[in-house]
């Protein structure tokens, strides 16, 4: 340490305290880094690596960006999950004995970044910790750019992965001791960077936000988290809010896994929202609404009480259009005002932000009125809890001005007569300035120069200007020459100089005191800040529940009504795929299970691309649409509440774990039957399709006694196993549906109609067809499985008998025998080779991956 200069021994002190972070450090209008962060730097933000003196024998190693463009880098840096340490100059350089002090004035993390490309409008930036308890795990979150807080404590690790997911959590503290498998469970399958803290003291601040807490395990998770946030933003942060205590056990369950199936907030194949079922409903019109929406469809209710609460009120929104429309309208000019409040906190809010604050305040009134319009109680409720804080709005009013600058540095913010001192020096600046017009006026009359003027730049401050051409009317000794140009001559005076000074003093002081002026309106700003917290609440509510009329009404949604168990969907559709498809219709579906009717496992058939999955889809959406508060795209719709949706839909390889896509199958098998309840939802789509035929088919078989016999939740069950549809004879709450299909001139044409009883035949190669297989391929195809068909099946202990499916073989027959001309083209072409290759293939032990691969190897040799 000794050989480095004592600015790098300074540098390498700070770097000491923050390893895990690019260290920022101020040098002059630069943030300098070096060494290791240097070259990391460099190559993270492509900027050119140099190197300096330091002292010691070798140079380091160093990059540098401009401090202005710094926040450019910051985030860029951010979002790839990495942490800045801001290092500042803390003394003014010129007073500094000895190197300049030098300190971290903030930690910005994923998790506490307040502004940026990393903090989108409609999603919260949530920052969350976990702590390890006896009995389980303590759960904080919190969201610095808006001050909500909550914690929840959970049995199982897996709820927590739940919980950072459905977040979208970008950041979890945790205590350095946490065992390394959880930690590695959360960076690869959250995607999270982890911090630690260790700190979990519950004093101070901490204990007074935690008021509404009672339990000592939660206070002291929640005390872990914000230990963390005082420590990296190094400020008070009084926009932190009361902590909030939630039961997973009040909200529909779903797993992560099930919430990316569903595509509620992004869809599968894009962490985008398009074509989510967020993207359908967003119609909010606040920043802070768009918010609540994201996480009301993280977290259905079940309590039947509130979900009919917020039915009501989109019923009385949807009923009422004019005054919804207006609601729209006025929500528009509505400000973020959480995330106003947090910046205010912060301290990084300019004039023009305290406008718009005021311009929002004076939608309030009006809105309110809106409100108790809409003539329903609970309107009534929620229009009494609106607070349109008249005396900060009236405060804004009379203090700043319609369009003040972004800068707070420069002035002109402040309305004439807020502040006498501030007036004072405006009317000097200004009598100044008369006096400098005026002059003008009266130099021309006394030379006789009619293009004389008074100018001002920066270096010489005012001057009289006299064109060479003029000068020889000006008599020798009128003004004092200060600067000569070209064309003219530019001349001051006495007189001009002493008013210049007091012009420029008084800008000076208009400046400073505006800027001081400001500050104060900002402290005072800053006491409103629990009650714009609480403003905001009501807003988002309000503009939640008026996109979801909104959404009901332009797509014919219709309200639900709850059941202890039955469900009755009448012309129901997929919400999305309902929206997305253009060139044809959407079929309505219904759906009927429950108690009653004794159907509580559905057994779904049909061909591959007929709609299987989007029915057992559409079902779920339908039923947390419902929990949500929202109406339901369907006729009609009768639903249970339920606790929990499964799903096991699709192929959700879980590529990081490393584990194979059967074993990722059988993992979310075994959470829906082991978690799931006689009030829960499951759907599974062809279960065990991964393994070979005859495991695949006994493992469904066993899923569905099982689900039958222990469990009793709704079930939708899809599958290619046409022998599982004897099962209804021996399930007395099993029954069959299927999707229709038919065949017009040869070919498939799916009808999308789901229909009672079982499909009579898969139709799997002529979707092979439609994929334009080679028709020799297909010829040989359809010949394997007649022979197939023939053979009898081998015996399998307790598996249903085969069904004694009716299998139409003229109609099969016809589809390859004429109307085809790829056939014909084909049929001579005699390659032995492909056929005792296909005739070697052992069907029945094959997984349909490898009939894949062996297909694709087959198809290449016919070309
Ligand atoms: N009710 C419907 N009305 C109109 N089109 C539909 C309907 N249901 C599904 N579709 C269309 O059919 C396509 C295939 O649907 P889906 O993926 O649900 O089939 P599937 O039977 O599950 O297929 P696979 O067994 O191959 O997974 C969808 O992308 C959609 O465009």
């Amino acid at each position: 340490m000794a050989t480095y200069t004592p600015m790098m021994q300074q540098y390498l002190k700070i770097k000491a305290e923050y390893e895990d972070a690019f260290l920022f450090f101020r040098l002059g209008d630069f943030y300098e880094m070096f060494f290791e962060d240097a070259v990391n730097a460099s190559q993270e933000l492509e900027i050119t690596l140099t190197s300096r003196d330091g002292g010691s024998s070798e140079r380091i190693p160093m990059c540098g960006v401009p401090y202005h463009s710094a926040p450019n880098y910051i985030e860029q840096l951010i979002q790839k999950g990495y942490k800045v340490a801001i290092c500042e100059q803390t003394e003014d350089p010129k007073q500094a004995k000895g190197v300049v002090r030098r300190e971290v004035v903030q930690l910005i993390t994923p998790g506490t970044v307040m502004e940026g490309k990393g903090v989108s409008e409609k999603e919260n930036n949530f920052l969350v910790s976990v702590t390890v308890l006896e009995d389980g795990f303590g759960f904080a979150v919190a969201d610095v750019t808006t001050g909500e807080n909550s914690v929840t404590k959970t049995e199982r690790f897996d709820e927590v992965l739940n919980e950072i997911y459905s977040l979208g959590a970008k950041e979890a503290v945790i205590e350095s001791t946490m065992a390394e498998d959880f930690q590695k469970q959360m960076r690869d399958r959250c995607g999270v960077a982890v911090s630690y803290e260790n700190e979990d003291s519950v004093e101070g601040e901490a204990l007074s936000l935690l008021h509404p807490i009672s339990s000592p395990d939660l206070k002291r998770s929640f005390a872990r988290l914000f230990h963390y946030m005082i420590r990296t933003q190094k400020r008070s942060l009084e926009h932190l809010q009361e902590v909030q205590q939630y039961e997973l056990s009040s909200f529909l369950k779903m797993d992560l896994y099930s919430k990316r199936n569903l595509e509620l907030t992004e869809t599968i194949r894009s962490t985008g929202k398009k074509g989510s079922l967020l993207w359908l409903l967003d119609e909010t019109k606040t920043a802070m609404g768009g918010r609540l929406l994201k996480q009301w469809m993280d977290r259905p209710l079940i309590d039947r009480r509130k979900i009919e609460e917020r039915l009501e009120m989109t019923e009385v929104l949807l009923q009422k259009f004019f005054e919804r429309e207006d609601i729209r309208e006025g929500l528009k000019e509505v400000y973020d005002l959480e995330r106003l409040a947090g910046r205010v906190a912060y301290g990084n809010v300019n004039a023009r932000d305290l406008i718009q604050l005021k311009k929002s305040l004076q939608r309030i009134p009006s809105l309110t009125e809106l409100v108790k319009a809409l003539e329903h109680p609970f309107a009534e409720k929620l229009a009494e809890k609106m607070d349109p804080c008249e005396s900060l709005e009236e405060l804004l009013e009379a203090s700043l001005v319609e369009q003040p600058p972004i800068s707070v540095k420069e002035g002109n913010m402040m309305k004439d007569g807020y502040n006498s001192q501030l007036d004072q020096y405006r009317d000097a600046g200004r009598n100044g300035k008369t006096w400098i017009a005026e002059l003008e006026a009266s130099e021309r009359e006394r030379t006789g120069i009619r293009s004389l003027k008074v100018g001002y730049n920066r270096v010489f401050g005012y001057y009289i200007e006299i064109t060479r051409a003029n000068l020889h009317l000006l008599p020798e000794g009128t003004y004092e020459r200060k600067q000569t140009l070209t064309n003219a001559e530019r001349f001051i005076t006495p007189d001009l100089k002493e008013k210049e000074a007091l012009i420029l003093e008084a800008e000076d002081n208009m400046s400073q005191l505006e800027y001081e002026l400001f500050l104060g309106l900002r402290e005072q700003v800053r006491e409103f800040i629990p009650r714009l917290q609480s403003l905001a609440k009501c807003i988002s509510e309000l503009d939640v529940l008026q996109c979801f009329a909104a959404v009901s009404d332009k797509r014919r949604y219709t309200r639900p009504v709850f059941s202890d168990g039955e469900m009755d969907i009448t012309g129901g559709r997929h919400p999305v795929v309902e929206k997305v498809l253009q060139t044809q219709e959407y079929v309505p579906n219904d759906c009927r299970m429950g108690n009653e009717m004794e159907r509580s496992i559905l057994l779904i058939t049909g061909p591959n691309m007929s709609g299987k999955s989007t029915y057992m889809r559409q079902v779920a959406l339908t039923a947390i649409l419902a929990q949500i508060g929202c109406f339901v795209p369907a006729e009609k719709a009768v639903l249970p509440v339920f606790d929990q949706i499964f799903t096991r839909i699709g192929a959700a390889d879980d590529l990081i774990s490393g584990q194979s896509t059967f074993m990722v199958e059988m993992l979310e098998a075994r959470n829906a039957i082991v978690h799931a309840t006689g009030k829960s939802l499951i759907l599974f789509d062809e279960i065990g399709r991964g393994t070979s035929t005859y495991d695949g088919m006994a493992l469904a078989q066993a899923m569905i006694e099982y689900i039958h016999n222990h469990i009793g939740a709704k079930t939708l069950f899809s599958t290619h196993y046409h022998e599982l549809t004897v099962l209804d004879q021996a399930l007395k709450s099993l029954s069959n549906v299927h999707v229709r299909a038919v065949e017009r001139n040869g070919r498939v044409v799916f009808l999308h109609k789901i229909a009672e009883g079982p499909a009579d035949k898969s139709y799997g190669i002529h979707v092979a067809e439609l994929a334009e297989l080679p028709a020799e391929l297909i010829q040989r195809a359809q010949e394997i499985l007649e022979k197939l068909e023939k053979q009898p099946k081998p015996s399998q202990e307790n598996a249903p008998e085969p069904p004694a499916a009716v299998h139409d073989e003229e109609a099969q027959l016809s589809f390859f025998a004429e109307g085809n001309p790829r056939k014909k083209r084909k049929q001579d072409a005699g390659d032995h080779s492909l056929k005792s290759a296909l005739l070697e293939l052992n069907l029945l032990e094959m997984t349909p991956l490898e009939a894949m691969n062996k297909l694709f190897e087959l198809q290449k040799k016919a070309r």
